[in-house]
This record gives structure tokens, C-alpha cells and sequence, in this order.
């Protein structure tokens, strides 16, 4: 009997193990047929690099360079406005196509890779919401904070944090790294929009809360969640055994990371929710348009880092344009002192005014073309029925990645010089010429329904930073050799751009700040 029982459970076994075998072959030739179907695709007519037809480890690689968007935009030139760069994936520097992609209804919908931007596993947000309809519902709800009359809000909430950094810097030692009190600025200014009060980057000299360290993370490891994109369903699938939601997402108990930031945020929503005067920030905006405390910790977040890493990024390209290009720097700083001499520019400067300085404003728009602050793919799903684009029918469910740094380097709308940082192409009078590069520039903050919603505070941030510095400071690299290293993650990370500022006079007083506990 007993015998018995052991062979039927090796034969058990057996079976079991024949059967395992059986369907990993079975899944096996699947995934070929699968792959050979789309090799015998519309989408074989694509050209691209051989590897990327069958496998994407072909992006992964490009990630894992730190330079993606260099690889971008070399494949575009290499193989064409459209080029194939994965069994399913196309990516294009085509502005009408990537217009026509984003239009609002053009029935392309965000593909898998936002959703390794949740923040929860249940809870969307704004940035990772991928049906239309649901994400025009949160876009009501958080847009108005950063638009319209709001602009006006933020920047008194501006002025404030630059004029406290300006004189930070004046006292600072002569040799400092920028890129990093950049960033300390634009967190101070995002947090004071957020959550009313600054987080104190800039009293402290440090990342507080981690906020920096937090976004670098994060994209680093989100970028590869993009291309294998089941890995986010995967996660979202573990995320309903109790104990792996907690290891697997930021929870406000975390003492690092997004959770720590969200307990920050939860606390001051708390706060909010009981008192009865409203403040001037994000979490009680949203809490007045009745969004639920766990979806306001998602989207302030979002916001937070959103709103600083992508403007630090513009601030300091720019800046690093200006200090090496003499004619550059020398037409700005004229424009700069005329301008304070005339009475035109007031402490720190209003928008109003340095909306009225011509070079200034080429000077912002080029620096964000020749280094826009972002390159991920962000890629979209093509519709039912498929679509014909740059000369290619593509089935539907194909991804289109865009390469809005190839987009920004277009010969035909920019000139033969496009690889220049050279302001003064924004100052042609061929009108014609001129619409045209604002249409593809604008698309540096997307298009459509899903555009960005801080273009208008990361504009004004940009054209102050570069005043205030170059109105306070004589600028020049410290390096010059190697004046900065930059990462690339989707976004950039930048590490030892330091300068040496020499004060020029101004005999500006900054108010007192008013930061976190
Ligand atoms: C130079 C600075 C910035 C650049 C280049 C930029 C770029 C972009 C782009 C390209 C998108 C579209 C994403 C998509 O394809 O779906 C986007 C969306 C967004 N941006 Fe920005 N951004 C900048 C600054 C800001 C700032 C200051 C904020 C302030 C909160 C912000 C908040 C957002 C939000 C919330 C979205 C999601 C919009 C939606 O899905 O409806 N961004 N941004």
C-alpha cells in the first residue's frame, strides 16, 4: 500500500512536471509565432536596427547608457522620421506626427509606461491616468492651480523664494555648486506652492526630505519599468497580498523614499482638512474640489516632482549655454544692465517686464530647445483599425515613443545650425519661419489634452533664475573642461556644476522666510 502511494505520487509528479514542461513549449512557440507575426507585419516595412525587430532589450540598452536621448536621436537620423526600435515599438522626431498623435480625440491613448508613474497601486494620478476620460476629471481638478489666476499667486510665492536664494548665494563662498543650489531653489519654490511652506533646501543647504534623491530613484529604476511594462502589472497584481503592497509601494510610514514625502503631504492635508480657513497651496485647492485625502497625496506629489527637477534641469542648461558663449553672455548682461538702468526691471523682476526683454526671451526659448528637460519616450498606443503615419500603416496596439529631443533638432524648421545653441534665431523677422518654430517648440511641454500644466510657472521660474544670477553676478565656469556631468534617466540629473560668482551690487533685502518645522 504504502509502496503504492509513493509511485502514485512520483507519477503525480511526472505528470505535473510533463505538464509544466508541456505549456512552457506550448507558450514558447506562442511567443514566436507571436514575434514572427509582427516581424510579418506592417510594421517589418519600419526600418530600425536588426536587434530591436526581435527583443526590446534593444531600449533597455539605450537606457542603461545614460544617454538615451543621444540615442534617440541618432536613430532618427540614421533610419528615418519614424524608425522601429522594438517587436511592437516606433519612435519619432516628426513634429506633425507627434501633433497628430497627442491632438486632443485623436484616439491614441497613453500607453503601459505611464503606469509605472502611480503612486499607489489602485490610486491614478494626473501623469499615469491613461483613459481620456478619467484623466480629464483630475486635470479639472489640479490644472486650476497652475493656471490663469493662479499665475499670479505663484509669483508672489516666487519672488519670495528668489530673493532669499539671491542672497543666500551673495553669502555663499566664491566657488559653489550651482546646479545644486538650482535645485534647492525650485524645490523651495514647489513646496511652498504645494504645501504652503518651503521645505528649507535653501536655509538648510541640503535636499530635505529627500525630494532630489527621491525623483533620481525613482526614474532610474522607472525607466526599465517602460519597456518591460508587465512588471508594472505584475506589481499592481502582488499589490493585493497586504504585506507586498506595503514592501512594493511608498506607504506613510516609509522613513525613506515617496513615502516619506507622502507622510509630509498627508500631515499638512490633515491639517487643512481640519481648519477652517483655506491657505494659498495645492492640498487645500484640491481638498475645497473635494479630491479624497489618498488622491491628493499622489497628485502632490506628482506636482512636487514635476514642477522642480524638469525647471532645475532648463535653469541650469541655460545657464551653462550663457557662461560659454561670450557674444551670448555679453548681449544678455547689456540687455540686463539697460534694463535696470531704464527703470525697466523691478526686485526681483516681474514677468510682465522680462517679457519685455527680446533677448532674454530667445535666450530662455533656445536654451530649453537645445536641452529640453525631458526625454522620455511617454509612448502612445495606436488605435483600432491601425493608422498610416510618415508613410507606415502601423496595427493598432503598436507604441509610438516620441523623441523630443530629435524634435527639437529639426534642420527643416530650425535651420541648417540646429545643433547650435544660438538665441538669436528667435529673432528672425521671416514671420513665417517664426510660427513654425514656436509650433514645434511648444511641443517641448506636450500637446493636446495631457500638455503640461506648469508651462506658464516654468516659463516665468526660468526668465527670473537668469535675471536675478546674471543681474547679481559675474558668471563663470569653474571647469571649463568639464564644466558639469548629466545623466540621463527620462530625465537628467546633474552633478558638479559648480561656478565662480563674483557679486555685483544691487543693495537688494530678501524678507524672512517662513519655513517648515
Ligand atoms: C521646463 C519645465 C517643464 C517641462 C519641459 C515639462 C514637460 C511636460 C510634458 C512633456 C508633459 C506631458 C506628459 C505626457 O506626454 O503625457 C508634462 C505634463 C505635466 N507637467 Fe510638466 N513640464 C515642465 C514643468 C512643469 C511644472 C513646473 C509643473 C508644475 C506642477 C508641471 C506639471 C505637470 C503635470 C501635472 C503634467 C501632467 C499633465 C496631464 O497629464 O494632464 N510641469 N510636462
Amino acid at each position: 500500500m504504502w509502496a503504492s502511494n509513493v509511485e502514485m505520487e512520483f507519477v503525480g509528479y511526472c505528470v505535473l512536471s510533463y505538464c509544466l514542461f508541456a505549456l512552457c513549449v506550448l507558450l514558447k512557440i506562442h511567443m514566436w509565432i507571436h514575434v514572427i507575426r509582427l516581424q510579418k507585419s506592417s510594421l517589418s516595412e519600419v526600418p530600425g536596427p536588426r536587434l530591436a525587430k526581435w527583443t526590446r532589450l534593444w531600449i533597455a540598452r539605450a537606457l542603461s547608457t545614460g544617454r538615451s536621448h543621444e540615442v534617440w536621436t541618432e536613430t532618427n537620423a540614421k533610419y528615418g522620421r519614424l524608425a522601429r526600435i522594438g517587436p511592437k515599438h516606433v519612435l519619432t522626431d516628426d513634429p506633425s506626427i507627434t501633433r497628430h498623435i497627442l491632438a486632443a480625440r485623436s484616439r491614441y491613448e497613453r500607453g503601459p509606461f505611464f503606469d509605472s508613474l502611480r503612486m499607489h497601486p489602485t490610486v491614478p494620478n494626473i501623469i499615469s491616468e491613461r483613459d481620456e476620460k478619467k484623466h480629464s476629471v483630475i486635470r479639472a481638478m489640479v490644472a486650476p492651480s497652475f493656471t490663469g489666476r493662479s499665475v499670479a499667486t505663484i509669483e508672489s510665492i516666487m519672488d519670495e523664494q528668489i530673493l532669499i536664494w539671491v542672497e543666500s548665494l551673495r553669502h555663499s563662498s566664491r566657488v559653489i555648486n550651482i546646479g545644486q543650489k538650482i535645485q534647492f531653489l525650485t524645490v523651495d519654490i514647489i513646496t511652498c506652492l504645494c504645501l504652503g511652506k518651503a521645505v528649507g533646501c535653501i536655509k538648510n543647504n541640503c535636499d530635505m526630505y529627500g525630494l532630489l534623491e527621491t525623483i533620481e530613484m525613482g526614474n532610474s529604476v522607472a525607466q526599465y519599468f517602460s519597456v518591460f511594462t508587465e512588471l508594472n502589472t505584475l506589481l499592481f497584481s502582488l499589490s493585493n497580498v497586504p504585506f507586498l503592497k506595503r514592501a512594493l509601494f511608498p506607504n506613510v510610514s516609509d522613513s525613506r523614499g515617496v513615502g516619506r514625502l507622502m507622510r509630509l503631504v498627508h500631515q499638512v492635508a490633515e491639517k487643512r482638512s481640519l481648519s477652517q480657513d483655506g491657505e494659498n497651496d495645492l492640498v487645500s485647492a484640491l481638498l475645497a474640489r473635494g479630491m479624497p485625502t489618498e488622491q491628493i497625496d499622489s497628485e502632490v506629489i506628482v506636482a512636487l516632482a514635476g514642477g522642480s527637477d524638469t525647471t532645475s534641469t532648463s535653469v541650469q542648461s541655460t545657464l551653462l549655454c550663457i557662461v560659454t558663449n561670450p557674444d551670448v553672455y555679453a548681449t544678455l548682461r547689456s540687455e540686463i544692465r539697460a534694463a535696470l538702468r531704464d527703470g525697466k526691471a523691478s526686485t526681483p523682476i516681474r514677468d510682465t517686464e522680462a517679457r519685455q526683454l527680446v533677448y532674454l526671451q530667445a535666450v530662455v526659448l533656445e536654451g530649453l530647445r537645445k536641452h529640453p528637460p525631458l526625454s522620455q519616450l511617454r509612448e502612445r498606443v495606436v488605435p483600432a483599425g491601425g493608422d498610416t503615419i510618415g508613410g507606415f500603416h502601423l496595427p493598432e496596439g503598436t507604441f509610438v515613443g516620441l523623441n523630443g529631443w530629435g524634435t527639437q533638432l529639426n534642420t527643416e524648421i530650425y535651420g541648417e545650425d540646429a545643433a547650435l545653441f544660438r538665441p538669436e534665431r528667435w529673432l528672425t523677422e521671416d514671420e513665417k519661419r517664426l510660427k513654425e518654430m514656436h509650433s514645434c517648440h511648444s511641443l517641448i511641454f506636450g500637446h493636446g489634452a495631457t500638455r503640461c500644466i506648469g508651462v506658464a510657472m516654468a516659463m516665468m521660474e526660468i526668465r527670473k533664475v537668469l535675471f536675478e544670477l546674471l543681474r547679481n553676478f559675474d558668471i563663470s565656469v569653474a571647469n571649463p573642461h568639464r564644466p558639469w556631468t548629466s545623466h540621463c534617466y527620462g530625465i537628467f540629473h546633474q552633478v558638479g556644476f559648480r561656478v565662480v560668482l563674483r557679486p555685483v551690487d544691487d543693495g537688494v533685502k530678501p524678507p524672512k522666510q517662513k519655513v517648515m518645522a
